[in-house]
């Protein structure tokens, strides 16, 4: 891990860089992927399987008899605990569910907004490396909240063929029923364009590492809609030193270990619990069974020496994490002046896994900077909000004259006169 002593604001830059910015090696090779699976449909999803996954596939579809042996197949504890994250999400996701009222502008101009389920929609849940099977719960729950009709699950397989039972266990639970093994950007394109036995979708949704990331951002070009930039894992740790080196570490490790281009940054301003951190991190490191792919994670992190935790505050706004754990004293106050953030943890037993998992928000956020400007998934990311508007001939009358006006001058009579045709009032 690279240690930077009170960097000056001309190394900002460069400590808020994310190890893949330049991914135009991953782009090239997402869009030939990209066209493969437009032109070859499901054969070419199959061939992918076998070149990126070195899984011969017979077919793409989970079966429903797949899909009802996989509770006999998980743990009695394992079930449990899926069943109680899915409970926690639920609670979490559906108190988003706020009718908005209806209002009147003026006395006869009443307008109001509806929330209406995406009707088709995709979710792609990794497992490359881990079959992450608490994605569907996180994708799954909102989507069902949302009563969205056709929800398509696409996950790569596992190197027998078959999918992870967790995986079709919370999908059940989710009420989803078409799931397939594909992964990757043959898996995006497959949502986005449609193959034999994929249906195209309207939006996308769910995490995944650089190859699905890019693909998201490129299919969105053919019109369908995505989530948002969810790609590989990250957290921030502030912490001053009052914090507890083991934890802020285990913090640290929980992202490392999702993938070698994940990236983790410590903020503080005690350098008595930097030292400690880092001989945390060498010691919790080599008892992890993924300490190969963490410990290349923390090759590309940083660990900052800051003046104050208002300088720490700043770099992590400029750094717009995935996560953000504020592991300090008054760490209530300091999340209030969080700007630029995707899921925020607060005080030492607020461990980001909780998140991860079980305690009901969403894991699926914004990684690379776009937390500057996009919101984690949530129930709105699966509703259109409609608008409507019905007006008395009284409500047009009292507000045709702000209409005409503006419309005449604007150039566009045509649409001065459809107030004025319906009052007798026409030129
Ligand atoms: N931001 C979030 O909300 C969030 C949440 C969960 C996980 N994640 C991230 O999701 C990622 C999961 O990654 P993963 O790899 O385990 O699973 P994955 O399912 O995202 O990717 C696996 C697929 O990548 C494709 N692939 C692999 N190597 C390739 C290559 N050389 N060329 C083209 N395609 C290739 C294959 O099609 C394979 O099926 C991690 O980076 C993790 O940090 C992010
Ligand atoms: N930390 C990931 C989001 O970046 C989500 C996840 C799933 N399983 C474990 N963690
Ligand atoms: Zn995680």
């Amino acid at each position: 891990m690279e240690i930077i002593k009170y960097p000056d604001r001309s190394q900002w830059k460069g400590i808020t860089e994310r190890p893949y910015s330049d991914n135009r090696a991953v782009l090239d090779t997402v869009a030939s992927v990209l066209e493969e699976v437009r032109s070859g449909g499901d054969a070419a999803l199959i061939t992918l399987a076998a070149r990126f996954d070195g899984v011969a596939l017979q077919s793409l579809a989970v079966t429903s008899g797949e899909m009802a042996a996989a509770e006999d197949l998980l743990a009695p504890e394992l079930k449990e605990a899926i069943d109680a994250a899915y409970r926690n999400i639920r609670v979490f996701h559906a108190a988003q569910e706020k009718a908005e009222e209806a209002v009147e502008t003026l006395p006869g101009v009443r307008c109001w907004r509806k929330s209406i389920g995406i009707e088709r929609v995709g979710l792609y849940v990794p497992g490359g490396t881990a079959p992450l099977f608490s994605t569907v719960l996180m994708l799954g729950v909102p989507a069902q909240l949302a009563g969205c009709s056709i929800v398509v699950l696409c996950t790569p397989p596992m190197k027998d063929g078959s999918v992870h039972p967790a995986i079709l266990y919370a999908a059940r639970l989710c009420g989803i029923s078409l799931v397939y093994k594909s992964g990757g950007a043959g898996a995006v394109a497959a949502m986005a364009y449609g193959t034999e036995s994929i249906a195209a979708v309207h939006k996308i949704f769910g995490p995944g590492n650089q190859y699905v990331t890019a693909a998201k951002q490129l299919v969105q070009q053919s019109g369908v809609a995505i989530d948002m930039p969810a790609g590989p894992s990250e957290v921030c740790v502030i912490a001053d030193e009052s914090a507890n080196a083991a934890f802020v570490a285990a913090d640290l490790l929980s992202q490392a270990e999702h993938g070698p281009d994940s990236q983790v940054l410590l903020l503080t301003d005690s350098a008595p619990l930097l030292e400690g951190v880092q001989q945390e991190l060498r010691r919790q490191l080599e008892l992890l069974p993924r300490a190969s792919v963490a410990g290349k994670a923390l090759e590309k992190s940083r660990s900052v020496l800051v003046r104050d935790l208002d300088e720490a505050l700043a770099l992590a706004n400029a750094y717009a994490a995935e996560h953000l754990i504020l592991q300090c004293k008054d760490a209530e106050t300091l999340a209030g002046r969080v700007i630029n953030a995707g899921s925020v943890f607060i005080g030492p037993y607020s461990p980001e896994s909780v998140g991860d998992y079980a305690s009901g928000t969403n894991h699926t956020l914004p990684t690379n900077g776009f937390a500057r400007a996009y919101s984690g998934v949530s129930l709105d990311s699966f509703v259109k909000k409609v608008s409507f508007q019905q007006l008395t001939r009284a409500g047009l009358e009292s507000i045709a004259g702000t209409v005409t006006t503006m419309a005449e001058a604007e150039g566009l009579q045509a649409h001065a006169e459809a107030v004025r045709v319906r009052l007798g009032s026409s030129k």
